[in-house]
């Protein structure tokens, strides 16, 4: 249909097609939807069509995820321009109501090309963490603070808990609504159509990885945090009918190690479904150095934290993804020469608790590894990323091949496609 603009304009979706909550489960165009999902937070800045953009590489991506069963993209919508060295430029928000319009049509061309594929996207609207500016610099634009980097100051409890003066901020969160606004209610450059209206879109995510504070955050901390997730998922609900909305949290481990607190802020009728994330080598259950020594502490920790998050999904009575999990290389190393015996191993285990809940009826939805690097590779010898390198799945703010998952390691490509079949046999 050609629009009057001359914009290929699609037909409005029918409603059945976006994707919806069925009870503890998704459903889409009426079946049972489950999520084999990979992180790809550079998806947008990667269809930009100058600048950062290597739309070339995009589809090629997008056709190699495609090939081993992955159907859903976890992908950085916004970012804030900072100095902070850890984090990535260019950024989407240059200052308070000053946009990159060129990176925004970059997640434009990312909506058009996962439509052709029938993927679906979730898409986060700021991050705890500073690596694409995030919370933080949204507190050295309204509060005159330094923006915190914790890869520079070395202090993640004093980051955590300033940064969650973010949710007390009004200033702040104005203009974070101002954005909220400004990409749920954007009409697709590329198509025409309002994101509102993308059945691709599956869920608005509050942030990546929003915490109350630090592990030691106060009561009243806690309540500001719970209310900040109502009031903004409301707030984007009425933005959009159509879609879910995620908090974008890690689970306990980023709710304090508060098992109520975790189910407080995940109770809103506001929040869709829970999200969880899973980190043995972050949280020190994993030591790379020594990996014999450390892994039955960790996939004993590992299993326990997936399954517990299960049961207090059951609780809530929602579906819950595991939207992030990861460990590195063995070596460790960072050199996509290295193997990857480990993280296969610890992969299979993660991905047999996921596929045998699931195929059980439990209320776990599916999964995102952390992350996609596909093509991308490491450009410096320290492994650091710098502006102009190639975007692979980990943020500037870690080494370029901690986590993420190349085209080149086989034996990790062939095991997620082992474990996407059996997710997407799952009739319900
Ligand atoms: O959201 C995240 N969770 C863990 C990733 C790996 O450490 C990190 O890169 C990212 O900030």
């Amino acid at each position: 249909m050609i629009g009057a603009c001359g914009i290929v304009e699609a037909a409005p979706a029918a409603k059945g097609d976006f994707v919806t909550v069925n009870k503890t489960h998704f459903a889409r165009n009426g079946q049972a939807y489950y999520i084999v999902g990979a992180n790809f937070w550079y998806g947008g800045y990667l269809g930009a069509a100058g600048g950062v953009g290597e739309r070339a590489r995009l589809l090629k991506e997008l056709d190699n995820m495609k090939a081993i069963g992955i159907n859903n993209l976890r992908v950085l919508a916004v970012s804030e321009k900072t100095d902070m060295k850890s984090a990535v430029r260019p950024a989407t928000t240059n200052a308070p109501g000053q946009y990159d319009e060129e990176l925004l049509t970059g997640l434009d061309f990312l909506m058009a090309e996962v439509a052709k594929r029938d993927m679906t996207v979730v898409l986060y609207l700021n991050n705890f963490w500073q690596w694409s500016g995030g919370m933080t610099q949204y507190l050295n634009w309204f509060e005159g603070t330094p923006a915190l980097d914790p890869n520079v100051t070395k202090d993640y409890d004093t980051y955590m808990q300033k940064t969650a003066g973010f949710y007390r901020n009004a200033a702040a969160q104005a203009e974070y609504r101002n954005v909220i606004a400004k990409i749920v209610k954007r009409v697709n450059t590329i198509t025409g159509k309002p994101y509102a209206e993308d059945t691709h879109i599956m869920s608005w995510q509050l942030a990546n990885e929003p915490r109350p504070g630090n592990g030691n955050a106060t009561p009243e901390e806690k309540a500001v945090y719970v209310k900040w997730i109502d009031d903004v998922a409301g707030y984007i609900h009425s933005l959009d009918r159509n879609h879910l909305v995620s908090s974008g949290s890690e689970g306990l481990a980023g709710s304090a190690q508060d098992a109520q607190l975790y189910l407080d802020a995940h109770r809103s009728r506001n929040i869709d479904y829970l999200t969880y994330h899973l980190w043995p080598k972050n949280w020190s259950w994993f030591d790379s150095n020594n990996p014999t020594g450390s892994w039955d502490n960790a996939i004993t920790k590992s299993r326990d934290y997936l399954n517990s998050h299960i049961e207090l999904a059951k609780k809530l009575g929602k579906p819950i993804v595991l939207e992030e999990f990861g460990l590195d290389r063995d070596g460790p190393s960072f050199s996509i020469k290295s193997t990857t015996h480990i993280r296969d191993r610890f992969y299979r285990e993660v991905f047999e608790i996921v596929a045998t809940r699931a195929q059980k009826g439990d209320p776990i939805a599916g999964f995102n590894f952390w992350a996609w690097g596909g093509a991308g590779r490491a450009a410096n010898a320290d492994y650091w990323w710098k502006p102009g390198n190639d975007f692979v799945g980990d943020p500037p703010q870690e080494e370029q091949g901690l986590y993420s998952v190349f085209d080149s390691d086989v034996t990790s490509l062939v095991l997620i496609k082992e474990y996407a079949d059996k997710l997407h046999a799952i009739k319900r």
